[in-house]
């Protein structure tokens, strides 16, 4: 099939979403109980996952109908099959052989095998080479030996291993010749596929409630010696021979590559969760009226009061700001897994540094940004029919898998303090760390030019990543690495976060210079990027200061400035939720409809509630009882 890129098959396919026959019929959840929640999920789930084989999707198509806009509206409790399509399939198709794909994708793509990332255990998640999981090959079977050694090295977490799936990829220390060779992939089966009991020496099952999410199916997984052949081992990048020999990887961390994948799929989704909550409170803004009643006899419109456009305009700007940064990094990730399949890894230490960061920064900025847009909401920002309670706990689960992002940012820092001290290969050409080899760029700083706040930003990334890269050389050398290196713990992620936000701005500089469709879009866009910058100063005044070369005069005219282009963007602020072109069955929220009819739908929602059917509900008068008042 032709590949399209992301916003050609969104009208396409969304509209297939829509009205496909399995999916147009929704169910409001929120009275289900946990076991009805997950069979509509997972029933929808599975309908979704046909529709992406009866239309033989790309993988951009996919990554759209996958995306956050699409799932909260087919699996709105958390889809039980995204791990299998967002990990489990990709790492097969990245890091099984030709073979091995042959011999499984056929029976994953009719549904026979449904699959897990079976990584983080109970007692380790961020620390990968501490996995526990062990996998010790026997020349004389040819299989390996899985073994949970206790329970703290059950595998907890992965998504739909709960109840759903029967296969897992599972992450094991290897051992051949006696010797460990660190963490590698096996295909596992873990239930029968007729039966879906599990098989011998497995033991599987759900983990629980969460904050969110809670029909991804999360599950624990132990192994007692499980026996499985030699050719489970994924054997794209490491071997182990039929005699135990073992051949090393191309790339030490080639096994790592479906968690790069997976942080850049989560940093573009989330930025979807972000328009969603944004069109939200801007709906919600505008028909709110509260306050002492005007000239014209009405009470102001919420939006209109100062403090409510700095809580929601801003993050309707980062919507286009970190869409466009995220957009680019997917493609680029494409291009790289491309050359890395065709041997050359030059380029993976830099998109891994810069997964780690935008997947951090965007989930960092995101979930914070949805819960001021829900506080935005005021009390009905709080009602789970608001929508914004569920899209606050998507978000911030991003934070957490895929890697805590504290510890993605020291991945990305322990880059660039190499790259500053000129410790690594340098970079490739329009690598996004060349400005740390070059002069500061000592544009001066003005209100009012983009150009200078960008160059700000990029003296506040050098200055940070210079700063922390000077401390550490200098704590090396008066006491051990690890001590060394915590000392600076707090400057390096900090450092890590200001090359993210260097690395964001000059992207969408990029996107604003290369519009040329339409003067009034190029405004627009120039108007929404002021925003952003203006607004990302305003977080970092101190920052600003002592590495962007701003005074505090500078520090006081912005603030100003600030408050300007809002009431200047005020008016543009449903057209440009709009442009999301997010319909309302995709909102699904009672105060972000199209028409902005909220009073009548909180209404409506409160019907449902299974406390409001009798007058008088027998379970008042059976409480009432039993505590004899
Ligand atoms: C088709 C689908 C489309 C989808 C569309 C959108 C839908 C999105 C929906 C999203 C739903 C997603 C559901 C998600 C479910 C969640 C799943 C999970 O959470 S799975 C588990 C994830 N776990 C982690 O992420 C663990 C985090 N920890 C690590 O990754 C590692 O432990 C570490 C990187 C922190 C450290 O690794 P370690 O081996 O200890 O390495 P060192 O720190 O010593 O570094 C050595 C060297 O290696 C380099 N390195 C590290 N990682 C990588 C890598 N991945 N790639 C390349 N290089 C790597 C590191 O930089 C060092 O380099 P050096 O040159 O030596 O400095
Ligand atoms: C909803 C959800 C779905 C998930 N799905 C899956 C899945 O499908 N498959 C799977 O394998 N896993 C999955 N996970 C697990 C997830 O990947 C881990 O929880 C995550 O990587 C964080 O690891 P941890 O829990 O060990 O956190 P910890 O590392 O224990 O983090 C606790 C604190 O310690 C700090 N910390 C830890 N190490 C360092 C360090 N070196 N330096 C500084 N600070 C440090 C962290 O910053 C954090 O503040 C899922 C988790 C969630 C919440």
């Amino acid at each position: 099939m032709v590949s399209r890129n992301r916003s050609q098959v969104k009208d396409h396919l969304g509209s297939k979403v829509l009205n496909h026959p399995e999916l147009r019929n929704t169910k409001a959840t929120e009275y289900m109980s946990h076991e009805e929640k997950y069979r509509y999920n997972l029933s929808r789930a599975t309908a979704m996952l046909k529709l992406i084989d009866e239309e033989g999707m790309d993988v951009n198509e996919i990554s759209k109908v996958m995306s956050h806009t699409v799932s909260g509206f087919t699996t709105p409790d958390g889809n039980p099959l995204a791990v299998h399509q967002v990990m489990f399939v990709p790492t097969l198709m990245n890091q099984a052989d030709d073979d091995q794909v042959s011999r499984w994708l056929g029976d994953v793509f009719n549904g026979t095998i449904v699959g897990t990332y079976a990584q983080t255990e109970l007692s380790h998640g961020t620390f990968v080479r501490g996995l526990r999981t062990t996998a010790t090959y026997d020349p004389a079977s040819r299989t390996f030996d899985l073994h949970t050694p206790d329970v703290s090295a059950a595998k907890w977490w992965p998504g739909g291993l709960g109840t759903t799936a029967n296969h897992a990829v599972v992450m094991a220390q290897l051992y051949t010749d006696g010797q460990p060779r660190g963490i590698h992939p096996f295909m596992v089966a873990i239930r029968d596929r007729e039966t879906h009991r599990p098989l011998p020496g497995i033991t599987v099952g759900e983990i629980g409630p969460k904050l969110g999410q809670n029909t991804l199916n999360n599950g624990y997984l132990l192994f007692d010696h499980v026996k499985v052949p030699r050719e489970n081992m994924l054997m794209r990048n490491a071997r182990v021979n039929e005699d135990g020999s073992y051949t090393k990887p191309s790339h030490q961390k080639a096994s790592y590559g479906t968690m790069v994948f997976t942080r850049v799929a989560i940093a573009l989704d989330t930025v979807d969760a972000l328009q969603i909550a944004a069109t939200i409170a801007a709906r919600y803004s505008i028909v709110r009226r509260q306050g002492e009643p005007r000239d014209d006899g009405q009470e102001p419109q919420i939006i209109d009061y100062q403090t409510q456009q700095l809580k929601v305009l801003p993050h309707i700007a980062a919507c286009y700001v970190l869409r466009a940064s995220t957009a680019r990094l997917w493609e680029h990730h494409t291009h790289v897994t491309s050359e890395v399949r065709g041997g050359d890894t030059a380029l993976l230490p830099e998109l891994h540094a810069t997964a780690c960061c935008l997947k951090a920064l965007v989930t960092q900025d995101c979930s914070e940004a949805i819960e001021a847009l829900r506080l935005s909401c005021g009390g009905h920002g709080y009602m789970t029919a608001s929508r914004l309670p569920a899209l606050y706990a998507y978000a911030t689960a991003g934070a957490t898998y895929e890697g805590e992002n504290t510890v993605l940012l020291l991945q990305t820092a322990r880059y660039l303090v190499k790259q500053a001290g000129g410790s690594h290969a340098p970079p490739a050409a329009g690598s996004a760390v060349t400005y740390l080899s070059r002069p500061a760029d000592d544009t001066p700083f003005a209100v009012g030019s983009p150009a200078a706040y960008v160059a700000a930003v990029g003296r506040v990334a050098r200055g940070r990543v210079t700063e922390v890269a000077a401390a550490l050389q200098a704590d090396r050398q008066t006491m051990p690495e690890a001590d060394a290196w915590n000392q600076s713990l707090v400057q390096l992620v900090a450092a890590a976060l200001a090359h993210g936000r260097y690395f964001v701005v000059r992207e969408f500089a990029e996107v604003v210079s290369q519009q040329s469709s339409s003067r009034a879009i190029q405004q627009m866009l120039q108007l929404l990027f002021s925003v952003y910058l203006a607004h990302a100063v305003s977080r970092a005044e101190g920052d600003f200061i002592t590495y962007g070369g701003l005074t505090p005069s500078d520090i006081r005219l912005n603030r100003r400035h600030l408050l300007r282009l809002l009431a200047e963007l005020r008016p543009h602020m449903i057209p440009l939720t709009d442009a999301f072109d997010l319909p309302d069955r995709l909102i699904n929220s009672t105060l972000g409809a199209w028409d902005g009819d909220v009073y009548r739908r909180m209404f409506e929602q409160a019907s449902h509630s299974p406390l409001n059917t009798d007058e008088v509900p027998a379970s008042f008068h059976q409480a009432m009882l039993r505590s004899k008042l």
